[in-house]
C-alpha cells in the first residue's frame, strides 16, 4: 500500500530516467542524496500560454510530484523570460516583449506581469504546482553580466561594437548536447550582425542597444540587454548551485537554447546540469503548436470548453517524450476516461461510511499489485500512460466487486487511498471538486443524501411523482446524478 506522509519513505534508488545528454535511460543519482535540484526553461512572457506549454508544464509538474512521492525533497526552479528573447534565433529581430509593448501599447514591464499572470492563472487551473522559485531574467541582470565577464577572462567570449559574443571556435564541445557538428550549423544572419562576430555562429551574450531600445541596462560594455540564453545558466546555477541534478524543456529548445546554455556555464568553469530532459511537442494536424506559427488554442480557449481536469488527463495520458496530438477526438476519450475514474472514486467515498469493517484480502492484494504498477511505471522513466493504465486496472477490480456486493471499509479505504495518493497527488488529478472529498465532508454528503433519497422514495411510494421529479431535478442542477437500478438507487457526483 502506498504510505502515508506521516511515514515518510526514504529516497528511492531506483528511478530511471532518459537523459537526452548521453541518449540513454540512465539510474538517476542525485547530487545531494535525498533532494533533486530542477531547472525548467519556463515561457516568455508576451501573450497568453497555449495547449503546447499546458504539455510541457504538467510533463514536468508529474517528475516533480513523482520525485516528491519516492521521498525525495524537490526544489523546483522554473524562470519567467521577460527580456532578451529576439524574434528569431540568430540575434536579430527584435525583442518579443518590445513588439508586444508596441502593439498593446504598454511598457514592457507591463506586458511581462500581464502574461505572467496569465500563465500563472492557467497553471493554478491546471494544478501545476508553484515553483519552488521563479525567477525573473530582468531580476537577474548582475548575475548574467558576473558570468559574461567570467567568460571573457577565460577567452570564451569577447566584445564588439557594444555587445558581446561567445566564441564557440574557443569551446570545442559546443553541440554535444544536440549532437550538432558546427561546420553543419545554420548561418542564417544579417549582414550588419554577421559583421560583428567572429564567426556567424557565436551567439550573442550582451546586445548594445540602440537609442530607441527602452529595455536596457548599464553593463561593462555599454548600456544594452542581455542575450536570451545567458539568464538560463547563470539562475540555474544561482539558485540550484554547481552540478545540480536535472535540467528540462520542450525538445525544441536543445538548440540553439540549451546547447548555448551548457557551453556559457561550462566554458566559464561551471559544473552544470547533470541530466537533461526534453518533452516531445503537442501537435495539431500533425505540425507543432506554436505561437508564431499561429497556429494554437490558448489554454484559456481550452478550458472555456473543457473541465481543466479533464485537460490535464488527456495530456498526462501520453509519455512526456511523445507526441501528444490534439484532437476533438482525443479530449473525447479523455473525458469518458477520466468519468470513469471518478465515478469509481465517488462511488468508493460514498461507500465508506456505511460499509462494514474489515477487509477482503483477494481484492487488498489486487489493489496492492495496481498500486505496484503505477509505482514501476513513473519509475521508469515517468511513463504516465502506463500508470494511468494501473489506475484503470484499480477501477475495473473495484467496479467488479462493488457490483456484486459490499466491499469491507478496510479495501474500500485502502482503494480511496490509492486514488488519493497516485492519481491526487501524483498526476494531480483531482483538484477543484473533482477528487476526493474531505474525509468529514463526504461523510456528511453521504448522509444527506441518504436523507434527500429516502424522501424522493416516499414520494413515489405515495404516487407523488411531480415531487419526487423535483428533488431529482434540484440535485441534477448541483451535478449530482441519482439513477435507478436494480440493486435499488445509485446516485453520482
Ligand atoms: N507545441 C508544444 N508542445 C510542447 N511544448 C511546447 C510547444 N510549444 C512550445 N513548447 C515549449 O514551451 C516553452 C516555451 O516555448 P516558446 O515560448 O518558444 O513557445 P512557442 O509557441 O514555440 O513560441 P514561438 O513559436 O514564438 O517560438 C519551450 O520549452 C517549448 O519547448
Ligand atoms: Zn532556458
Amino acid at each position: 500500500m502506498t504510505q502515508r506522509p506521516s511515514e515518510a519513505r526514504l529516497p528511492d534508488p531506483n528511478i530511471v530516467l532518459y537523459d537526452t545528454l548521453t541518449r540513454q535511460k540512465v539510474t538517476f543519482e542525485p547530487t545531494t542524496p535525498g533532494r533533486v535540484g530542477m531547472y525548467l526553461c519556463g515561457p516568455t512572457v508576451y501573450s497568453d500560454a497555449h495547449l503546447g506549454h499546458a504539455k510541457k508544464e504538467v510533463a514536468f509538474d508529474v517528475i516533480r510530484r513523482a520525485f516528491t512521492h519516492f521521498g525525495y525533497k524537490v526544489r523546483y526552479v522554473a524562470n519567467i523570460t521577460d527580456v532578451g528573447h529576439l524574434q528569431n534565433d540568430s540575434d536579430d529581430g527584435e525583442d518579443k516583449m518590445l513588439a508586444r509593448a508596441r502593439l498593446e501599447q504598454l511598457e514592457p514591464m507591463e506586458v511581462a506581469d500581464k502574461y505572467m499572470w496569465s500563465f500563472v492563472k492557467d497553471m493554478e487551473a491546471l494544478n501545476v504546482l508553484k515553483p519552488s522559485i521563479n525567477p525573473r531574467a530582468t531580476g537577474h541582470i548582475g548575475e548574467q553580466i558576473a558570468l559574461i565577464e567570467e567568460l571573457i577572462a577565460r577567452g570564451h567570449a569577447y566584445e564588439s561594437a557594444g555587445s558581446v559574443y561567445f566564441d564557440v571556435r574557443s569551446w570545442p564541445e559546443y553541440g554535444k548536447l544536440s549532437g550538432r557538428k558546427l561546420d553543419d550549423q545554420e548561418e542564417g544572419v544579417r549582414e550588419a550582425v554577421r559583421e560583428e562576430k567572429r564567426d556567424p555562429r557565436d551567439f550573442a551574450l550582451w546586445k548594445n542597444a540602440e537609442p530607441g531600445h527602452i529595455m536596457r541596462w548599464e553593463s561593462p560594455w555599454g548600456v544594452g540587454f542581455p542575450g536570451w540564453h545567458i539568464e538560463c545558466s547563470a539562475m540555474s546555477l544561482k539558485y540550484l548551485g554547481e552540478g545540480f541534478d536535472i535540467h528540462g524543456g520542450g525538445l525544441d529548445l536543445q538548440f540553439p537554447h540549451h546547447e548555448a546554455e551548457i557551453a556559457q556555464a561550462e566554458a566559464a568553469g561551471h559544473a552544470f546540469a547533470r541530466y537533461w530532459m526534453h518533452n516531445n511537442m503537442l501537435t495539431i494536424g500533425g505540425e507543432k503548436m506554436s505561437k508564431s506559427k499561429g497556429n494554437f488554442l490558448t489554454i484559456q480557449d481550452v478550458l472555456a470548453q473543457h473541465d481543466a481536469m479533464v485537460v490535464r488527463f488527456l495530456l498526462v495520458g501520453s509519455h512526456y517524450r511523445s507526441i501528444t496530438e490534439f484532437s476533438d477526438a482525443a479530449f473525447e476519450s479523455a473525458r469518458s476516461g477520466y468519468r470513469r475514474l471518478t465515478e469509481a472514486l465517488h462511488e468508493v467515498e460514498r461507500r465508506i461510511p456505511n460499509a462494514p469493517a474489515g477487509q477482503n484480502a483477494a481484492l487488498d492484494a489486487r489493489i496492492a499489485a495496481h498500486v505496484q504498477a503505477f509505482e514501476d511505471a513513473l519509475r521508469d522513466d515517468f511513463n504516465t500512460p502506463k500508470a494511468v493504465a494501473a489506475l484503470f486496472g484499480l477501477t475495473t477490480d473495484l467496479n467488479a466487486a462493488m457490483n456484486t456486493g459490499e466491499v469491507p471499509r478496510g479495501t474500500l479505504e485502502a482503494a480511496h487511498a490509492a486514488y488519493r495518493d497516485l492519481g491526487g497527488e501524483v498526476l494531480g488529478l483531482f483538484a477543484g471538486g473533482s477528487g476526493p472529498a474531505q474525509s468529514d465532508d463526504s461523510q456528511v454528503v453521504s448522509a444527506l443524501m441518504d436523507l434527500v433519497l429516502k424522501a424522493r422514495q416516499n414520494y413515489r411510494l405515495n404516487k407523488q411523482y411531480a415531487e419526487a421529479d423535483e428533488l431529482r431535478g434540484t440535485l441534477a442542477r448541483v451535478g449530482v446524478t441519482v439513477e435507478d437500478t436494480k440493486d435499488g438507487v445509485r446516485w453520482k457526483r
